[in-house]
């Protein structure tokens, strides 16, 4: 996952002949969804993913026949039954996931079975729900030790997994689990407050902690944070991570003393592994992994356009309706997404309009034609952001 820091999201969309050529898009693409999903995790900073009209249902509709004629290509569910808690299961429901990704599809039954795995899959086709289902699959809430571990490059990739892992860990337990404790996750990321960890890791460890590499590094040497238990191992963006000489050595360390490949699952995440079968190599050469570690590789996202088109419009302030506007008339997108930067606190005080709203109010008013905007804010409820949308046109609108 990666991260940008616009704040707002106008997605919009040509009322009158949206709904044929979204649904023949649909149609010709397999996936659709998870191209949106890459843009909303490239550049929004909650993973905003938005809905239009009946494109959500449309695409579960799409998605259940396309099983009914496969002769049956298992839910979500029907792969995870027997390995994940009832209770994760309800709320992967809840929030929408009900048909695997292609990666999730390959790499969960690899990864049920007990294997260590790369997975090797483009950003934003599901990798982090695939190995936090492993994870669920394999911790036991009662346990008060670090039992998953999940390393990664940055502190803004770290909060994005905390907050889904966190998302399933809300699972309500109903019927015979009602006894069961709740999953805790601790995010240990740089910039954190490290003092309040060691309290917490002191007191009743985790059951999973997402870290970066110094701050993990430093408590495990003062062995405040102990790996003992730990049953699975993911290292997210490996390929980043092996790049960075400062991040290597503390890796490597983390690979083989803290915890033997014997007594855990490792799992590599990443979208790119140049040399994937020397990687994997040297895996198993360097028992950062088992023998029979699988290299699960996932490439069928619909590609990149042929070309892409940059332009970059220098405008007064008071000209940037009319030139946002002109654009938008010029290019006569099917779909876009237009990027609003966040209201200056000076404008707040003086009583003015959020920008976002002054965007919108223009683009009604003026717009020649018929238009559907919908605004996507950061505290937007997960469900009504859950959905899917192709776009083929984003404009980024900055003061
Ligand atoms: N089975 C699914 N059904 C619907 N949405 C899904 C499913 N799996 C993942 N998603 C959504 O797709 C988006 C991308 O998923 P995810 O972050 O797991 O991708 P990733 O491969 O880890 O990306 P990156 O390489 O950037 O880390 C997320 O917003 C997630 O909520």
């Amino acid at each position: 996952m990666a991260s940008n820091s616009a704040s707002q999201i106008l997605a919009i969309t040509k009322t009158a002949p949206y709904s044929k050529p979204m649904a023949s898009r649909f149609l010709q693409s397999r996936r659709p969804y998870l191209n949106l999903c890459c843009l909303s995790q490239k550049f929004s900073n909650d993973n905003a993913l938005f809905c239009l009209p009946n494109s959500k249902s449309f695409l579960l509709a799409k998605e259940l026949e396309e099983r009914n004629s496969n002769n049956h290509s298992p839910t979500l569910r029907e792969i995870c039954l027997d390995h994940v808690p009832g209770n994760v299961l309800r709320r992967l429901e809840e929030v929408g996931y009900l048909v695997p990704t292609d990666v999730q599809k390959e790499a969960l039954p690899v990864l049920f079975s007990g294997n260590d795995c790369i997975l090797h899959a483009q950003t934003g086709s599901g990798k982090t729900l695939t190995y936090l289902l492993l994870i669920y699959s394999q911790i036991n809430p009662k346990k008060s030790a670090v039992q998953a571990l999940i390393v990664v490059p940055t502190r803004e990739l770290g909060m994005q997994i905390t907050k889904v892992a966190r998302m399933l860990a809300a699972a309500r337990h109903m019927g015979p689990e009602l006894e069961q404790k709740s999953y805790t996750v601790m995010a240990l990321l740089d910039g954190g407050m490290l003092r309040r960890h060691k309290s917490w890791l002191k007191a009743e460890p985790p059951a999973i902690v997402v870290a970066t590499i110094g701050s993990l590094s430093q408590l495990l040497e003062k062995q405040i944070l102990k790996l003992d238990s730990l049953r699975v191992l993911v290292v997210d963006e490996v390929d980043f991570l092996f790049k960075s000489s400062k991040q290597v050595s503390s890796l490597r360390k983390l690979l083989t003393s803290y915890s033997s490949c014997n007594n855990r699952q490792t799992v590599f995440a990443s979208a790119s592994i140049l040399q994937h079968r020397r990687f994997r190599h040297d895996c198993i050469q360097q028992k950062w992994t088992k023998g029979d570690v699988v290299h699960v590789h996932v490439n069928r996202i619909m590609p990149m356009p042929a070309c892409l088109y940059h332009r970059f419009v220098i405008c007064g302030r008071k000209a940037k309706h009319q030139v946002l506007l002109s654009l938008l008339q010029s290019d006569l997108p099917e779909s876009g997404i237009i990027f609003v930067g966040e209201q200056s606190e000076k404008s707040k005080k003086s009583g003015q309009a959020p920008s976002t709203t002054a965007v919108i109010d223009f683009l009604r008013a003026s717009y020649e034609g018929s238009l559907d905007i919908l605004l996507l804010e950061e505290d937007m409820n997960f469900n009504s952001r859950a959905a899917s949308l192709t776009v083929n046109v984003l404009y980024f609108f900055y003061d």
